[in-house]
């Protein structure tokens, strides 16, 4: 029966996002049929109940993606940010519980900078307080006399994406623009025309306006406090259209207050969305409801590319975006896409044909990749092997954690090949030095993925649908017998490969079969003369 996914979105998202996901892309098209829940601005306490059996979490910043509510949700396994921050999910619990977390950076960056400028200008030539005086019938054009953006000094806190588009709008004003930014190279700031300040006090020093564009993380939550902003020139300015938090409120208002600050903008807040009441009521405050990424263009490119993530990730590709999977970024190319389910369907094969206690898992690449596509294959195969050999739900998120817990050690080798060769070898070595097993494969003509040997004998079977293992003595009638019993029990075998070590030996012979297989049928095989063993390998 055709599985079902439910997807949960809790936040308002563009058109755009909804249409990718109903009418996919062939590309990008899933097998499963997905049943779409979409209430913007869901109340927590419908979130709570509709998580329960949701597949894929698609949300904004006002879901709190905590352990509550991660500990309801039994059948997550991608929460998707439908934007930039993600101070609101706990990654460390989705990671510990396998799921992927995702979101959509660089999609908003414009228009959070645009609205950072915006709150600047208004700010210091007192926009809104001048269109509320005059929209009301007065004309007072001495009370609304500004200051210049001109030769003053912006000082940014966090270089990044939003971080260095402010900086290029600032020298668009003649500002002077200083940036503190420990995590980013020297090239950074040369290309954004910014000083780099090597310390936040130097930074506070120098800036008539401060700046914050930093995520909101333990070391940037409340950043800028008293000590901060008492570091500051006295008539400074605070911006924040980062996260509420990272300039310390309460703080804030004292130096308000105090008259040693004289303005601040602030479009995000500690307590969404009920902020401090006297900070957005005070006459040098003004404030916008987080509405940093609300434009139409910035919607849609978050739209498209979180629908694009959430497809891709269900179709067990990498995604673009991962947060909480961060040596593995772009799934590179098609062909390591292609090399990637073949290290997985080897290593799956590999868990179900022994009966040892397993010590060291190896795969051995022979290919030329770099550091990040091998780490890509690696995954893969301990995702391929503990798919099989674990209860839980095994994804590229936690599949090196669960090894970790199960004491299994894992090695990588890659021997480089002169021409372009996609094979592996993919071993598992138990406690005893004479246990071990090990499966070959290749991908021929870059796509098409074989078996190509199991121990010491050679293959070239298709990877696909159920096979069947099965060991004999190398005597005659053995085909004819395993043939006419699987035909008796209406199984139609796709491909037969035999393979032995030596004339009258041992011989091994892989059968690839259409459909699914009883445990009762491979069981009535083993009866058969002349058969050691049979064991079905299935989930290819
Ligand atoms: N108001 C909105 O609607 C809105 C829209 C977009 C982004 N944001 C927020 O703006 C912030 C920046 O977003 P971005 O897309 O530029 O992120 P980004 O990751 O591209 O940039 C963040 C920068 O902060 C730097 N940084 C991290 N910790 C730091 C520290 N302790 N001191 C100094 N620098 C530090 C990082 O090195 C990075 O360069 C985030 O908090 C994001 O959530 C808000
Ligand atoms: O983190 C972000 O990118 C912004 O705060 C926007 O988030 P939102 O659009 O989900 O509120």
């Amino acid at each position: 029966m055709e599985k079902t996914v439910k997807i949960l979105i809790t936040g308002k998202l563009h058109d755009i996002a909804l249409k990718l996901l109903n009418n996919q892309p062939s590309e990008l098209a899933v097998s499963e049929s997905l049943k779409i829940v979409y209430i913007p601005d869901a109340p927590r306490d419908i979130i709570l109940k509709e998580i329960e059996d949701t597949h894929v979490l698609i949300s904004r910043s006002e879901t709190d993606v905590d352990a509550e509510l991660l500990r309801k949700a039994k059948k997550l396994s991608v929460v998707a940010r439908a934007a930039v921050g993600y101070g609101n999910i706990d990654c460390d619990l989705a990671t510990e519980m396998g799921i992927l977390v995702v979101n959509t950076p660089g999609k908003n960056t414009n228009s959070a900078a645009e609205l950072t400028m915006g709150l600047l200008l208004a700010l210091v030539r007192k926009i809104p307080q001048a269109h509320m005086s005059t929209s009301a019938g007065g004309w007072n054009r001495h009370k609304f006399s500004g200051t210049e953006l001109g030769d003053k000094t912006i000082g940014i806190v966090g270089l990044g994406n939003v971080g260095h588009r402010v900086a290029k709008f600032a020298k668009g004003f003649d500002m002077r623009v200083i940036a503190y930014d420990p995590y980013i190279s020297e090239d950074v700031f040369r290309k954004n025309q910014a000083e780099r300040k090597n310390t936040l006090e130097e930074l506070l020093a120098e800036c008539d306006v401060l700046s914050v564009h930093v995520p909101l993380n333990k070391e940037t939550k409340g950043m800028i406090s008293l000590v901060e902003l008492k570091k500051m020139r006295k008539g400074g300015i605070i911006l924040n259209a980062a996260r509420g938090g990272i300039v310390a409120e309460r703080a804030l208002l004292e130096v308000l207050n105090e008259g040693y600050i004289v303005g601040a903008a602030i479009d995000t807040f500690d307590n969404e969305p009920k902020p401090l009441q006297e900070l957005i009521a005070h006459p040098n405050v003004i404030v916008t409801p987080h509405i940093g990424a609300s434009t139409a263009e910035a919607q849609y490119r978050i739209g498209e590319t979180i629908a694009i993530q959430v497809l891709k990730a269900l179709r067990g590709e990498i995604v673009d975006y991962p947060v909480n999977l961060p040596h593995v970024s772009l799934l590179g190319s098609n062909d390591l896409k292609v090399f990637s389910v073949l290290s997985e369907k080897v290593s799956r094969f590999g868990a179900q044909i022994f009966d040892f206690q397993p010590a060291i898992l190896k795969l051995t690449v022979k290919a030329n990749l770099n550091k990040e596509d091998l780490q890509v294959l690696k995954l893969s195969a301990i995702k391929g092997f503990l798919s099989h050999a674990s209860e839980e739900f095994v994804s590229y998120v936690n599949a090196e954690k669960i090894l970790q817990r199960k004491g299994l050690e894992f090695e990588i080798e890659m021997t480089p090949s002169s021409s372009a060769k996609n094979e592996l070898l993919f071993e598992v070595y138990g406690k005893g030095t004479s246990e071990k097993i090990s499966v070959g494969a290749v991908l021929y003509d870059g796509k098409f993925a074989r078996l190509s040997s199991i121990n010491d004998f050679l293959f070239e079977i298709e990877l696909d649908n159920d096979l069947i293992v099965m060991q004999n003595h190398d005597r005659p009638g053995v085909i004819g017998d395993v043939g006419s019993y699987l035909a008796k029990n209406n199984v139609n075998i796709a491909q037969f490969e035999l393979s032995r070590n030596r004339r009258g030996g041992m011989a091994m012979s892989l059968i690839r079969i259409d459909g699914d297989l009883e445990s009762e049928v491979v069981a009535g095989l083993r009866k058969l003369p002349n058969l050691i063993s049979a064991r079905l390998v299935s989930g290819l």
